[in-house]
């Protein structure tokens, strides 16, 4: 199994071996042990999946405030997506700063978001499903937004990204500036 650190360090591109043999494969998507030893000690407690119908549908960018900040270990099962993290820990080098990477099931990677850092994504194909572990559980008082194409993020999205696919809270979320939380690094 791969970890390879993105632009922003804490966020990680993960991509299983794949064991090859004359019936397909096999592979170990997610191991607790290897896991750890590059992102910490981490508990997963609920797992999601979304169904996109569109190309270029756009979710988020979303995240959840403390006590229920959430990491994410997302996954895209069919179709393909652009999946984009963006740091929103006030004390770190990489503050507003934003990293991004294409997940598949023929590349067979997962993105690894820590709590403190806004998710969202775009995708590529058609009926494109997206399968995504998250440490803490859905809080609604907790869940917040920012603004997707906020200019002082300034997220380089697919051409196909399509603004009519957004739903109603995401076309309206806040800007970087506007946010009224932040996080802290860990340990910090
Ligand atoms: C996120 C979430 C939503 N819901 C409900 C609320 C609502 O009725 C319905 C759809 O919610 P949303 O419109 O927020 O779904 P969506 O826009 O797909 O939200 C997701 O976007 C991606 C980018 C993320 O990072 C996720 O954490 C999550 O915020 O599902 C839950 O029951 N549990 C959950 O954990």
């Amino acid at each position: 199994m791969l970890f390879l650190p993105s632009t922003i360090p804490a966020v990680l591109e993960i991509t299983p071996k794949r064991h090859g043999d004359e019936r397909g494969y096999f592979a170990e998507i997610f191991s607790q042990r290897d896991f750890e030893a590059h992102a910490g000690p981490t508990v997963f407690v609920q797992e999601n999946e979304s169904l996109s119908a569109r190309v270029g549908t756009i979710r988020g960018l979303h995240f959840q405030t403390d006590p229920h900040a959430q990491g994410k270990l997302v996954r895209c099962t069919a179709g393909a997506i652009f999946d984009v993290a963006v740091d929103l820990r006030s004390d770190s080098p990489t503050y507003g700063q934003w990293a991004g990477v294409e997940l598949s099931p023929a590349k067979g990677n997962l993105f690894w978001i820590p709590p403190g850092f806004a998710h969202g994504f775009c995708t590529l194909e058609p009926d494109t499903v997206v399968n995504y572990k998250v440490t803490s559980h859905y809080a609604p008082e907790c869940d917040k937004g920012l603004l997707w194409n906020d200019p002082s993020v300034g997220i380089i999205w697919p051409s196909v990204a399509d603004p009519d696919t957004l739903s109603a809270k995401d076309r309206v979320q806040p800007t970087l500036a506007e946010l009224p939380v932040h996080f802290t690094m860990p340990n910090s």
